[in-house]
């Protein structure tokens, strides 16, 4: 049977643990090409990595995979996207908040036979809030604390004036839903969004979002009520060398693609 064929889509912390698993080997699936912006510093870590692998523009991805893992800055998650789906293909979305302005691209799936897949990511138990959702849920609420590096220079402290420099004890800077948080604090709060597609969209579930310079951790806490459970969950990540993005993340992308091809499945 052939291998199937996975590319990546942005070099950065995510994409490079992604890389580095697929070259080492993962049963039925195949690393097959992998799009960045600066082609000389890729080369020079395929190379350091002895990595043998394709650089190809992101037009070219879909004649060069079956699916790409889109692990890029969010403002390109359309070039991303559209060949893929407009050729039938998978793309594994990590810049979730950009998805939750694009609700065409899920149409675009849904009309040549593409899938857009959106692992958990930086967060936890989206089995139990699918498995909630075929019910009904009354409430998702999340709060997200993290070290205020990891929430610098993002869009709403910047147009709000906010200063989060220096700052000797948390402070609350949004509160609202998880489609406002998205477009807020687009590298921020992908996993709210994320939520918000496995449960009850992103107009009812709402985050809060403080700056906390007593944690070290990005942690998020997440409430959910509905008619079959009532469940609080919280996850503390370690960041990576990308303060903004935990360590699981990575992880997560890794675990979901192995599910792909994997005879023992477990877990919605
Ligand atoms: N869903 C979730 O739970 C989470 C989602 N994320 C999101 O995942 C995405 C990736 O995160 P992370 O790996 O930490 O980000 P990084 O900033 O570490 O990496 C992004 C990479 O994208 C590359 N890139 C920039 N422009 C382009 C382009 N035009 N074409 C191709 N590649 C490009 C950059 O390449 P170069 O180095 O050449 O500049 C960079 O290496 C982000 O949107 C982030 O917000 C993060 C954490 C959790
Ligand atoms: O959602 C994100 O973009 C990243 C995040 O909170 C985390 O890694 O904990």
């Amino acid at each position: 049977m052939c291998s199937k064929r996975i590319a990546i889509a942005g070099l950065g912390e995510i994409g490079r643990t992604v890389a580095r698993n697929l070259a080492q080997g993962m049963p039925g699936l195949v690393l097959s090409g992998i799009a960045t912006k600066d082609r000389m510093k890729a080369q020079a870590w395929l190379d350091r990595e002895s990595i043998p692998c394709p650089l190809v523009s992101l037009d070219e991805l879909p004649g060069h995979a079956d699916l790409v893992v889109e692990c890029a800055p969010a403002d390109i998650l359309d070039q991303i996207c559209r060949p893929m789906l407009s050729a039938g293909k998978q793309v594994m979305v990590l810049s979730a908040s950009a998805l939750l302005p694009r609700p065409d691209l899920v149409g675009l799936a849904r009309a040549h036979g593409g899938q857009i897949i959106v692992p958990t990511g930086a967060l936890i138990g989206f089995d139990a809030v699918s498995a909630a959702a075929e019910g009904t849920i009354h409430s998702v609420q999340m709060v997200t604390r993290k070290p205020p590096g990891g929430l610098a220079g993002a869009p709403y402290l910047v147009e709000n004036g906010i200063s989060i420099d220096g700052l000797t004890s948390a402070l609350c800077v949004f509160k609202g839903s998880a489609r406002d948080a998205a477009a807020a604090f687009p590298a921020n709060v992908n996993v709210v969004a994320a939520l918000s597609l496995a449960g009850i969209g992103p107009d009812r579930t709402t985050i809060e979002i403080w700056a906390d310079p007593a944690v070290t951790r990005n942690c998020h806490q997440i409430r959910v009520e509905s008619d079959s459970a009532s469940f609080t969950m919280s996850i503390e990540n370690i960041p990576s060398e990308n303060p903004k993005t935990g360590r699981i993340t990575a992880l997560s992308v890794i675990a979901a693609l192995r599910k792909l091809t994997s005879p023992l499945q477990v877990g919605t």
